[in-house]
C-alpha cells in the first residue's frame, strides 16, 4: 500500500523569508535537488503570501519541479474581508497546496473547527489541495487522549467534504508539544496517530480512499530523525518548519533514505 503513495516533504516557512530571501532560497533548492530526488519524493514549499508571486515566477521560468502553496486561505472567495487572501487568488498563482488549521492559526488566530472546515471546502472549491493540520497539545498527550482528540479534529474538518474531494487531501499530524521545541515525537508516537487517522479515513469514506491519502508527520523534523519517522508504514512525509529554513538541511531531509534510521 505504502508504495503507491509518493512521500511529500513540505517546508512550512511560517513568517520567515521576505520575497528576496525567498528567491535566493528557492534557487538554492533548485540547484541542489535533482531528478532522482523528484522521482523519489514530492517536494513543496509553503512561503508567506508576499513571496508567492516571486516563487511562482522562478518555478515557472526555470520549469522547476518544486511545488508550492500558501499557509492559509480565506473561507470566502471574494468580498469585504480585509486582510484575507482568497482561494481564487491562490489558484491564479498556481498554488498546488495550502496548509489549513495549523496549530499556530488555531492557537493565535482563534481558528475553530467550523472555520477549518470552511477553509478546507474553499481550497477544494478552488482546485487547491489542503494540507490539513491536526494534533494535540501537551495536556491532552499527558492524559493519553491524543488519538481521540486528533480524530475529532479530523472529523470536524472533513464534515460535508465529499469523497471526490477528500481523496486528494493531505493530512499532517503535528503534535503541538513537538512544534519548534526540539521535542520530537518518537516514530512509534507518529505511527500511532497517523495510523489512526488512516483508519478513520477508511471509516468516513472507504479503505481505497484511505490508502491513497498521504498522512504527514510534523514537529521538530530534522535530517537526523527523518529516516526513523519515515520508516513507519502510515507516515508518508513530513511538514517541516525550522529545518526547512536551511536549504542544505531541507535537502538532506528530502534525501532521508540516505540517512541512517536513528
Ligand atoms: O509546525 C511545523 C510545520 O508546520 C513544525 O515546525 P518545526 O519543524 O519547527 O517544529
Amino acid at each position: 500500500m505504502t508504495a503507491a503513495r509518493t512521500p511529500l516533504m513540505a517546508g512550512n516557512w511560517k513568517m520567515n523569508l521576505n520575497h528576496l530571501e525567498a528567491i535566493a532560497h528557492t534557487q538554492k533548492l533548485f540547484f541542489a535537488l535533482n531528478d532522482k530526488d523528484y522521482a523519489a519524493v514530492e517536494v513543496a514549499v509553503l512561503p508567506p503570501f508576499t513571496d508567492l508571486r516571486s516563487v511562482q515566477t522562478l518555478v515557472d521560468g526555470d520549469k522547476m519541479k518544486i511545488k508550492y502553496g500558501a499557509q492559509d486561505i480565506s473561507a470566502h472567495d471574494s468580498g469585504a474581508y480585509t486582510g484575507e487572501i482568497s482561494g481564487p487568488m491562490l489558484s491564479k498563482l498556481k498554488c498546488t497546496y495550502v496548509a489549513i488549521g495549523h496549530s499556530e492559526r488555531r492557537q493565535y488566530h482563534g481558528e475553530t473547527e467550523p472555520v477549518v472546515n470552511a477553509k478546507v471546502k474553499a481550497a477544494f472549491r478552488n482546485g487547491i489541495v489542503p494540507i490539513l493540520c491536526v494534533g494535540e497539545g501537551l495536556d491532552i498527550r499527558k492524559a493519553g487522549d491524543q488519538v481521540s482528540y486528533t480524530l475529532a479534529q479530523l472529523d470536524g474538518a472533513l464534515e460535508g467534504v465529499p469523497a471526490e474531494d477528500a481523496e486528494a487531501i493531505v493530512v499532517a499530524y503535528e503534535p503541538v508539544w513537538a512544534i519548534g521545541t526540539g521535542e520530537v515525537a518518537t516514530p512509534e508516537d507518529a505511527q500511532e496517530v497517523c495510523g489512526a487517522i488512516r483508519v478513520r479515513l477508511a471509516e468516513l469514506y472507504s479503505q481505497e480512499l484511505a490508502d491513497k491519502v498521504r498522512v504527514l508527520y510534523g514537529g521538530s523534523v530534522k535530517s537526523s530523525n527523518a529516516a526513523g519517522i519515515m520508516a513507519k508504514p502510515d507516515v508518508d512525509g513530513a511538514l517541516i518548519g525550522g529545518a526547512a529554513l536551511d536549504p542544505e538541511e531541507f535537502v538532506k531531509i528530502v534525501r532521508y533514505r540516505d540517512q541512517a534510521v536513528g
